[in-house]
């Protein structure tokens, strides 16, 4: 499925802020990907959403962060759900972390790869979700709708392809 040939890594500094109340470090947004792990510093500041709260994520030496992404949740038609994260500026010290992206990005030969819900896991109790869609169509509303902005995954689903052809 090329789950993992297109892996992505990054690396993030983030100066420290004088007014971090003013900003974030990262809004709020799922990843694109299927999976990304991640490991932050000793700062802290990542948080998840978690019944409509936003919780905590302390770093813990050693450890790594694995974020489950919105494609992820498409080809398993919502078995599992993305994670929405963000992360908080520091008046203090800088933050550093690194995410490697296991995701499909744009590339010669895979922009037409079609991503859709595996089919063994649909049923008449689990009912396909969401549509079919190519690997440029999927990222172009992922960048098109930009971090903060609520709906992107509902926005591939049969429902909202229904009502928004945009
Ligand atoms: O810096 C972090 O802890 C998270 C960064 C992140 O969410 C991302 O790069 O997608
Ligand atoms: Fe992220």
């Amino acid at each position: 499925m090329g789950c993992t040939e297109g892996l992505f890594v990054i690396g993030h500094y983030y100066p420290a802020c004088p007014e971090p109340e003013l900003t974030y470090a990262t809004s709020n947004h799922s990843d694109s990907g299927f999976l990304t792990v991640l490991i932050q510093d000793h700062v802290g500041g990542l948080q998840i959403l978690h019944e409509n709260k936003w919780i905590d994520v302390p770093p813990t030496n050693g450890a790594l962060v694995v974020n489950i992404a919105d494609l992820l949740q498409l080809i398993t038609n919502d078995k599992f759900k993305s994670v929405n994260h963000r992360v908080l500026a520091k008046k203090i010290d800088p933050r550093t972390s690194v995410a490697s992206f296991f995701r499909t990005h744009f590339r010669e030969g895979t922009a037409s790869t079609v991503y859709g819900p595996i089919k063994e896991l649909l049923s008449e109790e689990n009912p396909q979700i969401y549509q079919e869609i190519t690997t440029r169509d999927y990222l172009t509303h992922y960048y098109n709708k930009g971090l903060d902005e609520e709906g992107r995954i509902k926005w591939y689903s049969h429902e909202q392809s229904k009502s928004c052809n945009s």
